[in-house]
This record gives C-alpha cells, sequence and structure tokens, in this order.
C-alpha cells in the first residue's frame, strides 16, 4: 500500500486497487492517454466487505454543484455518486432552495447531502471545483463572483463563443464577463485534452454540438468532407428543454408527434460553426434543424455530406475508426449497424456509424448521444476529471440502460 495525491493505492498484479476500485491501466501506443477501467467489490481486501460508494468524507475534491435542482444538476449529482475522488460538499438551487436533494428528486433520496441552497448563501469555503448548470445569462454574473482559485465547468452556453459581438447576435444581450470569456476553454473532451487539462474555466459543449462535432470534426480535418451543403437534421428529448414549466414542454404537447422549431434560428447554429470552421482553418456554414422527440432523454444527428472527389464511404469509416480508436466514450459501430438513441441512454457514449447515399458522393452520418451525459453532465465530469489530473473516464463507466 502507498500514499499519493490520490489516496492510498496498492499494486496487484497489472492492476491498481484503490479502496476497493479496481483500475485496470490503458495506454495508447504513443503512450500519451492513461484510460482506467474500474470496478467495485472484487479486490482480495474487499470480498467481504463490499462497498457500493466510496464515503464523501474519504474523496479528495470538494465539489459543488449550482443548480443541483435542473435536469443537468441533478445528473450530476447521480453521477457523482460513484465517483471515488469526487465529493459533493454544496448544492444551490433558486426556487427549491431549503429543500434537500431527495425531496426534489426521490430518485436520489439515498445520497447523504447537505441541503440545498441559495447562491448568495453559499459557502464557497470547502469547494474545490464547480459544476455551474445554470441557465444561460444568468451563468456569466454568477461565475464573475465566483472565488477565483475554484476550478469551473459551466454547462450553460454562456462561454461556448468565443466572439462576444456573436453571442449577443444569438443570445440576444451583450455578454458581461468578456476577460472570462477569453480565458475559458471549449470542452469538447475527445477534441481539446490537452487544452481541457490545463484549464480553469470550461465551456461545456451543448448536447446537439456535441452529437454533430464528434463525427464531423475528424472527418473535416482529414479533408474528406466537402465544406458545402452540410445538412443537419438533430432530434432530441424534451429534457434537453431543462425542468422549468413550459406550456410547450406538456406531455400533450410533445406525446405522439414530433416537431422542429429554432428553423434557420436556433442558437446552437454558431456554436456548431464554430467548431467545424476551428476544424478546417476556413468558414463552415451549416443547415441545422432542430426536432423534439416524444421521449425523456436522447438524441440523434442525421448529417448528410458531400464526400470530397475521389473520397469513399470507406475513406469516411478508416478514419473515423482511427480518430477515436483509443477513445472510451466515441464508438463507431460495426459496419451497417445502426446507431439508436435507446442503447446509449443513461451514459456516457456517442455511437455513430457512415452509410452510403443513394445519389453518388455522398454520404450520410448518424450519431446519437444521451444529451444529459455525454451531451451535458456526463461531458462535464470527464472534463473535470481531466482538469483535476484524474483519468477522464473515472466514475463514468455507466453502462447505457435497456429497455
Ligand atoms: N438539459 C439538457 O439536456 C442540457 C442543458 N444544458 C444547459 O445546462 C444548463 C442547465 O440546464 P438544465 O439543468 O436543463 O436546466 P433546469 O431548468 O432543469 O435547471 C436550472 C437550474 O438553475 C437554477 N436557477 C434558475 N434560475 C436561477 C437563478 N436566477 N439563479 C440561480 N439559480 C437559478 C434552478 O433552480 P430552481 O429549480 O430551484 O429554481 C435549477 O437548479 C442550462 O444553461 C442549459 O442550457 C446544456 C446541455 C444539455
Ligand atoms: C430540447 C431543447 O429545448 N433543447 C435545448 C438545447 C439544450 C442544450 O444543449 O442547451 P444549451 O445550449 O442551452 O446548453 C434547446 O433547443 O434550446
Amino acid at each position: 500500500m502507498s500514499s499519493t495525491a490520490f489516496g492510498s493505492i496498492s499494486l496487484d498484479g497489472g492492476c491498481i486497487w484503490k479502496n476497493e476500485l479496481k483500475i485496470s491501466k490503458f495506454r495508447n501506443r504513443d503512450g500519451r492517454k492513461l484510460f482506467v477501467r474500474s470496478s467495485v467489490a472484487s479486490s482480495p481486501q474487499s470480498l467481504q466487505f463490499a462497498k457500493t460508494k466510496t464515503e464523501n468524507s474519504e474523496k479528495s475534491v470538494r465539489i459543488g454543484v449550482l443548480g443541483a435542482s435542473g435536469y443537468t444538476g441533478s445528473e450530476i449529482v447521480r453521477l457523482l455518486a460513484n465517483h471515488p475522488q469526487f465529493g459533493i460538499t454544496l448544492m444551490t438551487a433558486d426556487r427549491k432552495a431549503g429543500q434537500s436533494i431527495g425531496s426534489v428528486f426521490p430518485h436520489l433520496i439515498k445520497q447523504d447531502l447537505p441541503d440545498m441552497v441559495a447562491i448568495k448563501d453559499a459557502d464557497f469555503s470547502n469547494v474545490d471545483a464547480v459544476f455551474c448548470c445554470l441557465p444561460h445569462g444568468t451563468t456569466q454574473e454568477i461565475i464573475k463572483g465566483l472565488p477565483k482559485g475554484l476550478k469551473i465547468v459551466d454547462l450553460s452556453a454562456d462561454f461556448r463563443l468565443r466572439n462576444i459581438n456573436e453571442y449577443e447576435e444569438w443570445y440576444g444581450q451583450p455578454h458581461s464577463a468578456p476577460d472570462l470569456q477569453k480565458e475559458a476553454i471549449y470542452g469538447l473532451t475527445e477534441v481539446s485534452r490537452k487544452e481541457i487539462q490545463n484549464a480553469r474555466l470550461v465551456a461545456n459543449p451543448g448536447c446537439y454540438p456535441t452529437s454533430i462535432q464528434l463525427p464531423l470534426v475528424p472527418l473535416i480535418k482529414a479533408n474528406l468532407i466537402e465544406l458545402r451543403n452540410i445538412i443537419i437534421d438533430a432530434k432530441s428529448g424534451v429534457s434537453g428543454a431543462g425542468r422549468g414549466a413550459k406550456e410547450a414542454n406538456l406531455y400533450t404537447e410533445i406525446a405522439e408527434g414530433i416537431h422542429s422549431y429554432g428553423i434557420t434560428t436556433h442558437r446552437h447554429v454558431p456554436e456548431i460553426e464554430q467548431g467545424l470552421s476551428d476544424a478546417s482553418n476556413s468558414k463552415v456554414t451549416v443547415s441545422f434543424t432542430p426536432h423534439l422527440m416524444p421521449m425523456s432523454r436522447g438524441m440523434q444527428s442525421t448529417i448528410y455530406v458531400e464526400m470530397a472527389p475521389g473520397v469513399t464511404i470507406e475513406d469516411l469509416y478508416q478514419q473515423l475508426s482511427i480518430s477515436y480508436e483509443d477513445d472510451e466514450f466515441v464508438v463507431l459501430l460495426e459496419k451497417g449497424a445502426v446507431p439508436h438513441t435507446r442503447n446509449v441512454r443513461g451514459s456516457n457514449y456517442c455511437f455513430m456509424n457512415v452509410f452510403p447515399d443513394r445519389i453518388p458522393g455522398r454520404a450520410i452520418i448518424i450519431s446519437v448521444i444521451d444529451n444529459l451525459v455525454k451531451g451535458a453532465s456526463g461531458q462535464a465530469l470527464q472534463n473535470l476529471n481531466l482538469m483535476m489530473g484524474f483519468p477522464e473516464n473515472m466514475g463514468l463507466l455507466y453502462q447505457p440502460l435497456f429497455p
């Protein structure tokens, strides 16, 4: 047994045993990335004393969840229940301040956590890092007032657009924290790992932009697709709209039908175009139409592209395969297999595949995620793991829920 910055660990064969957590290490061929796969309850020491979770007091990083009474905040709380190093010491709410997490979300009733407080009453002296799960607009004001030493992953859209004029154009209000915007790193984990590792403030990507950029960025970087005529038809579960009551999100308005919204005007357009333009070093524009589906979680993006001259579907498939071969959470399915939102539900996975169109030279790309996990709280946790120097998959190896 030895002591490290992460607590005490012991070596056993090719694995590390940490408390009752089995951690097997995997490195890239070039030795760069370290991943772990972990499992509980089977270490030599723990066979008779299996614990299902590490107690908060044993964890090394103290976490604040701002907006814990919302969908993404409560999803962070759910995910952190199995995180060996992140322990929640502070949770905030607005209308629900003063309540316990279990009274607001009965599925979290077994979490032994402090009651939620209003942000104005929050004590950050006991916090090392925060997940900020608040509405955009509100967030920049709140982050401005946080202690400077905190690491922050912001799930809102407030720090995603580098150009604050563009922010004002699409979000209808001037940016009130331009200096913080300069500091923020856009956190599409698989694309910007190095920058995220050194960041203090990470702008977690939107759900639609995550599902769209993951397949397109490597194909654009490799010059395999044309930058014109990229058409994205995307569909989201209703939890993407948050928990706040809105007439448009009533069961009767959503059930037994689908509808498009934000046609040509959705605020994720500039975020998607920023990421694709970075990948190509030139201005990329896209046609993007989101749809609301009668399901609680899940997101599918179906993307129609033109292949570059001489490029085949096999080339696209090979490129995605190479780009993501070492990535835990991005899964290129076997050729011909169709990604399905049900198969990633509750997990941090993005499943994707490419298909030839009937029209020669065109391809159809399908990518699915859970909007609340890889599209929000899961990716946020993946990013904070990196920012705190932990393996990015720590506490995130939830298998999808099925059926
Ligand atoms: N839902 C999703 O799939 C995704 C959401 N996001 C983004 O993440 C952020 C959170 O989203 P989501 O969890 O869905 O939203 P919810 O509406 O479900 O939750 C919002 C949270 O913010 C709190 N809150 C609201 N207004 C204020 C305020 N003025 N001051 C302090 N706290 C406030 C609410 O408290 P209370 O309930 O107590 O009033 C609640 O805890 C948003 O910016 C959203 O755009 C990003 C990716 C995906
Ligand atoms: C179904 C639904 O309403 N989805 C939200 C996007 C959710 C998301 O990613 O939001 P942020 O960019 O705000 O973080 C929307 O279309 O505005």
